[in-house]
């Protein structure tokens, strides 16, 4: 198969700021010198600077997209700024072939003062559109950003998600060949996130994306390859794209300490544990598939009816992936002031890789009256060899070939 023409390429890019403002005046004034006589210096590090973007290097054709992750400050929207002209790098060479969309920063690229209307013809202008060939576009984007109430109120009344919006209806509808994103489609509400989803899976096959983002769903969703950044470095760079999110969710480990958040003091959670699964620091540590027998020691106060236990797994993103009901439980009779003791089978455990809560619910039937409510009863981490990301991997087998 012929490979796609490459649209965006980008070769040991590297930017430098500096973390005092004073002194980063300072070095301007001297660089505004030093930079006539071609300043050698370029990749040297001076008092208080640091790199935020550091030794970059991709290549992207049509059709495809470019994730870029990492913890807060990694340098992601510093390396979009250089793409998109915003920010000139320090060092390094990016080479762009056709019309850039970018939406990056809320409300950048947008004249405040100017009504949205006003602002569709001036980034189409920017992005070499004629009058002409924007007038014939103007009331689809105005359609596909469903503000049409607003479109002729100056921007800088708009809320977050309406400037969101706009910027994507604009960034997509004028049919860029590289398409830049930053986090800031976050802000719109589920139905527009949605909608761009089916843009960009409509637009993609033409158009080479770079696509910032904390959600690894949407990473995992839309992305062909990934970088991961730390401190403007590179950690990963390739097409495992499982691999980079197990990768990012690495760098955030954290201390699993139970906490209750509900308890209105009848009955208590003395104990909680998976028994004979190794543990440590607080960590089971099981394989993917298996079946382990959960045990709870529960003092009871004051109620006098078997409390209904269920509980909820959450994975490193704190979403409620699996809810586990014991069905077969019956509301005998209790004595207060006792421990019991319980036993569950949690049977065939398919969670893929990764880290996992569980939180106990004692209520009086299932979800109904909370007694109890704690939050990281056990943490489990499931080991697998295969790098998946989603929640669950489900056992399958091919039964016929044709
Ligand atoms: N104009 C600037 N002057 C000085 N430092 C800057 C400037 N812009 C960004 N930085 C610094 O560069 C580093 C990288 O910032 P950047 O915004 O690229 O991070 P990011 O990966 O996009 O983070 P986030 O996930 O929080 O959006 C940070 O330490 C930030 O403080």
């Amino acid at each position: 198969m012929k490979e796609k023409e490459v649209l965006v390429k980008v070769e040991g890019l590297s930017k430098k700021f500096c973390k005092d403002l004073k002194t980063s005046l300072w070095y301007g004034v001297k660089d505004l010198f030093t930079n006539v006589r071609g300043n050698k210096n370029v990749r040297l590090l001076r008092d208080k600077e640091f790199w935020a973007v550091k030794d970059i290097n991709f290549e992207l054709r049509r059709g495809e997209c470019l994730g870029l992750i990492g913890h807060n400050g990694a340098g992601k929207s510093t390396l979009l700024k250089i793409l998109n002209g915003l920010i000139n790098p320090d060092a390094g060479k990016v080479t762009i072939k056709g019309r850039v969309g970018a939406l990056i920063e809320l409300g950048a690229g947008f004249n405040p003062i100017l009504s949205g209307r006003e602002n569709i013809y001036n980034n189409g202008a920017v992005l070499g559109f004629t009058k002409k060939e924007i007038d014939s576009k103007v009331e689809e984007i105005i359609d596909f950003s469903e503000i049409r109430e607003f479109i002729d109120m100056p921007v800088q009344n708009y809320s977050s998600g309406m400037k969101v919006r706009l910027g994507f209806a604009v960034a997509a509808q004028m049919e860029p060949d590289v398409l830049i994103i930053d986090e800031v489609l976050a802000v719109g509400d589920l139905g527009f996130v949605l909608k761009c989803f089916k843009t960009i899976d409509t637009i993609l096959p033409n158009t080479a994306m770079v696509f910032v983002s904390h959600s690894m769903p949407m990473i995992s969703r839309i992305c062909s390859q990934v970088i991961l950044m730390e401190h403007g470095k590179t950690q990963f760079q390739g097409k495992d794209v499982g691999k980079a999110i197990d990768l990012y969710y690495s760098l955030f480990l954290t201390n699993e300490t139970s906490n209750v958040v509900f308890t209105d003091n009848s009955i208590e959670l003395k104990e909680a544990s998976l028994e004979n699964i190794k543990c440590e620091n607080g960590i089971y540590k099981i394989n993917w598939g298996d079946s382990v027998n959960l045990k709870c020691t529960i003092k009871n106060y004051s109620l006098k009816k078997m409390p209904f236990i269920s509980f909820a797994i959450y994975d490193k993103e704190q979403r409620a992936v699996a809810e586990i009901i014991p069905i077969n439980q019956i509301p005998k009779d209790i004595i207060p002031n006792t421990e019991i003791d319980l036993h569950f089978e949690l049977k065939n455990l398919n969670l893929s890789k990764g880290v996992y809560n569980i939180t106990l619910n004692a209520s009086e039937t299932y979800a109904i009256s909370t007694y109890f409510k704690i939050h990281k009863a056990i943490t489990l981490k499931v080991e697998q060899d295969l790098q998946i990301w989603t929640p669950f991997l489900i056992d399958s087998e091919l039964k016929q070939t044709i």
